[in-house]
């Protein structure tokens, strides 16, 4: 299938074999895919040749930005040299112990055990596995409940879905699995009412301990939250909310796991959103920027607290083929030395991330649309209302920002909507010039969104 320009055949064949994520088979067959075939940079082309600024680095992930050439040159030489092999029963390659030190390394101290998985998902259930496993060896296996957020994302497989927050996936099945708690999320925007952030921050965390009580401590295996959540629409907490989060982990001895898909590897700045906000996790999933998302892998880094009582527990029955797939290992590492060589995160936290919250509070002041812009580093929301003063929302039923996407999308920006938010999170390449772009592009989306929506 070599003839990409026809857009029609290309829908068709899409329509007829390939079934996508996260959409409604019969209405996106009858408005046909997208087909995205070339990247470089901070851009993507589609099959007719448009150009698009990827201001979502494709889902989050695309750190290094598109077509970086010594990537794919190592991935050849790998795939040439030692295209697959396993790290079952006994057996490593280079490219994994070269990843898990590197890995080791970066992430914040005595996180220095590392396991390997394809993506975010199997790291949150691998991570609910060794947890769970824990508490056993600790003589309290009644330990089973993890406690998660609202609006929480941890992945697609049963596990993950469990732990996150996000109703319409748990609506996907009659039963969602046993053993898992939510409580609020910590948006003061939009739940914040008469408090000021600070005294939100510690009442969103004091949730935990409520939560925490009411299904009894001994019962309660862990906490997980993102630094920042960003499916659920870059959800920045308050700063006293982490503290006061971690003061209830110690209290009830719950293990914390900080969930750095999105957040690691520069989005916020930091290497880790863990260092942004003073998390000290017990275990950490992470995937996307690993790799740039040139080939799927993620890890989990696992701190000495839990790994010492796992190393006395004997066989550790878990992982899959692809674990530390060398191709994989070794694409991922190169990436990494490229956001170190470059300085992107260092970029990100003193340059154009500034520069990108700047550009879109400079935007938001002067749109009637707009009503809050929040995030950090280079991941961003623009919150749409019907009114900024007093705060009115827009029905849920009134999808302005899916309306705004797919203006901006027809104008050459990608961004995603998620509730009434039109979310960011560019490559960490993104340059001022590009930004500048992106911001002409979101106020022409956001003019025709506010024609079309405000009355
Ligand atoms: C925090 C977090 N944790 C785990 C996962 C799962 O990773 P995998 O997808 O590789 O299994 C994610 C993934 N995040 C994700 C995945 C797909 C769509 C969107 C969206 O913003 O619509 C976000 C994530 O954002």
């Amino acid at each position: 299938l070599r003839n990409f320009a026809d857009t029609a055949a290309l829908q068709s064949l899409d329509a007829a074999h390939h079934v996508h994520s996260f959409a409604d088979p019969k209405a996106l067959a009858q408005k046909g895919a997208r087909i995205i075939t070339q990247g470089k940079g901070c851009y993507v082309w589609d099959n007719e040749g448009n150009r698009l600024l990827d201001g979502m680095a494709g889902l989050w992930c695309v750190a290094v930005g598109y077509g970086r050439q010594e990537l794919s040159d190592i991935a050849a030489r790998q795939m040439t040299e030692l295209a697959y092999y396993n790290n079952h029963f006994g057996t490593s390659t280079p490219q994994m112990i070269e990843l898990a030190e590197k890995i080791a390394r970066l992430t914040p101290d005595g996180l220095d055990h590392i396991l390997f998985a394809n993506s975010g998902s199997e790291a949150n259930d691998t991570i609910v596995r060794l947890v769970r496993r824990y508490w056993m060896l600790q003589g309290k296996p009644t330990r089973q409940t993890f406690i998660g957020r609202d609006l929480g994302y941890h992945g697609s497989t049963l596990c993950a879905v469990s732990l996150g927050g996000m109703s319409h996936m748990h609506g996907m099945a009659p039963e969602m699995l046993p053993g898992f708690a939510h409580i609020m999320h910590p948006h003061h925007y939009l739940l914040g009412d008469g408090l000021t952030r600070e005294e939100f921050g510690l009442k969103a965390a004091r949730a935990l301990e409520e939560k925490i009580l009411e299904l009894g401590p001994d019962n309660v295996a862990a906490f997980i939250g993102e630094p920042l959540q960003g499916a659920g629409g870059v959800i920045d907490p308050p700063s006293t909310y982490w503290p006061e989060i971690q003061r209830i982990c110690r209290r009830y001895d719950i293990l914390l796991v900080a969930d750095e898909v999105i957040c690691g590897f520069g989005r916020t700045g930091e290497w880790f959103g863990s260092q942004l906000y003073g998390i000290q996790p017990d275990l950490m999933p992470m995937a996307k920027g690993l790799s740039s998302g040139y080939l799927p892998i993620a890890a989990v880094a696992v701190g000495a607290k839990v790994f010492d009582v796992l190393n006395e527990g004997g066989l550790l029955a878990h992982g899959f083929t692809y674990s530390g797939h060398p191709v994989a290992c070794a694409v991922a590492s190169a990436n990494i030395d490229i956001i170190a060589n470059e300085g992107l995160v260092d970029r990100v936290r003193e340059d154009v991330g500034p520069y990108f919250h700047q550009s879109l509070r400079q935007l938001a002041d002067s749109h009637p649309l707009v009503g809050e812009v929040r995030g950090v580093g280079l991941v961003a929301a623009l919150h749409l209302v019907r009114d900024r003063a007093p705060k009115t929302f827009f029905a849920p039923e009134q999808q302005a920002a899916i309306h705004c996407r797919e203006t901006l999308w027809d104008n050459g920006l990608i961004a995603r909507a998620v509730g009434q938010a039109i979310v960011l999170s560019p490559p960490l390449v993104i340059t001022r010039a590009e930004i500048d772009e992106m911001v002409d592009k979101l106020k022409a989306g956001l003019d025709a969104t506010a024609a079309a929506f405000v009355i």
